[in-house]
């Protein structure tokens, strides 16, 4: 039995907008219960569960804890998640999310929109359609979060479209979206924050010491003066509060991220068997196989497949 669809269906309607309707009848609006900000447990994961992402780290904990310990915000928090495939942009929105809500990603305030799912055929509609669900899921709870996936494939009209939301309003038509989150992620931006990585590693620099600021210009340059990027949409007036630069991961990392895996599921850590996965995945020859292609993202398959 799947609410969605049954909603869906009965009125003829696409899931998402099934899930929205189905969302505000089954709640009216948030439970204060099951939204709890855990600055500690956030901070918590960031350092232990999040591998190698000092930057990102440092500041998600700095713009998620000022955003949610202020009960007047002026606009909502818009995170925006760049860098190469894997390295954890969708695993740090979960740990966000696991220490906002207390059924993290599962809870009916955290909204997940990937325009391939949602919308797959394009259409002037779609936009009238992505508002309506935000501004129902919003009204149905001013602290909701949307993670925008894959921002980098989304059609030009729909980013405009959502771009009010994201903005200093008191309200729009009566709906207030200050204590929104929005969580952009893409890949936009990949191949500046590979190269500065990469300079630094042949430089026989500590990644540690990479900071924001010797990012930042890369990311402008790949992301704000593309043309294609989605980015040239938002330019005119910037709504992002932060950007935020994610590394590509190296060998070492991966068995990391191994090593988790096989922690999680309740196996025995085993330092051999995460080699042999690290020595499994692809690592990328333009950089000359210092960093892996995909991050740490096959990695679960593969401690499947040794264990
Ligand atoms: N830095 C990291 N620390 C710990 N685990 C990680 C990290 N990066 C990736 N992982 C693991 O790999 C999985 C896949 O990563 P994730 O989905 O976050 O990638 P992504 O950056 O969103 O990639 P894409 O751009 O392809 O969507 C995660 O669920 C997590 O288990």
């Amino acid at each position: 039995f799947d609410p969605f669809t049954v909603t869906s269906s009965l009125f003829g309607i696409s899931a998402a907008l099934g899930r929205t309707i189905y969302d505000y009848f089954r709640h009216k609006g948030c439970d204060p219960e099951s939204i709890v900000f855990n600055a500690t447990g956030l901070q918590l994961d960031l350092q232990t569960k999040l591998f190698r992402q000092h930057i990102a780290s440092r500041v998600i904990l700095k713009a998620v804890t000022g955003f949610m310990s202020n009960d007047n915000p002026k606009k909502p928090l818009v995170l925006s998640l760049h860098g190469p495939s894997g390295t954890g942009k969708s695993f740090v929105s979960q740990l966000i999310a696991d220490n906002i809500y207390k059924e993290g990603m599962d809870s009916s305030f955290v909204h997940v929109f990937t325009s391939e799912l949602h919308f797959p055929h394009s259409s002037h509609l779609d936009t009238y359609k992505l508002q309506q669900w935000i501004k129902g899921n919003v009204t149905n709870c001013g602290r909701s979060m949307f993670i925008f996936d894959e921002m980098d494939k989304m059609q030009p009209g729909l980013i405009d479209s959502i771009k009010p939301y994201l903005d200093y309003h008191e309200n729009l038509d009566g709906v207030s979206y200050r204590k929104a989150i929005f969580i952009f992620l893409s890949n936009a931006g990949r191949e500046g924050i590979i190269q500065t990585a990469l300079d630094f590693w042949k430089a026989g620099q500590d990644r540690e010491e990479l900071e924001l600021k010797d990012l930042e210009t890369v990311l402008s340059v790949s992301v704000f003066n593309n043309k294609n990027s989605y980015f040239s949409s938002l330019i005119d007036k910037n709504p992002v509060d932060f950007f935020i630069p994610f590394l590509p991961l190296e060998y070492r990392h991966v068995i990391e991220c191994a090593l988790a895996e096989m922690k999680a599921r309740g196996v025995p850590p085993d330092r051999n068997v995460a080699e042999q996965v690290a020595r499994d995945v692809v690592y990328d020859l333009k950089t000359e196989s210092v960093f892996s292609v995909k991050g740490c993202k096959t990695i679960s398959s593969k401690v499947d497949y040794y264990t």
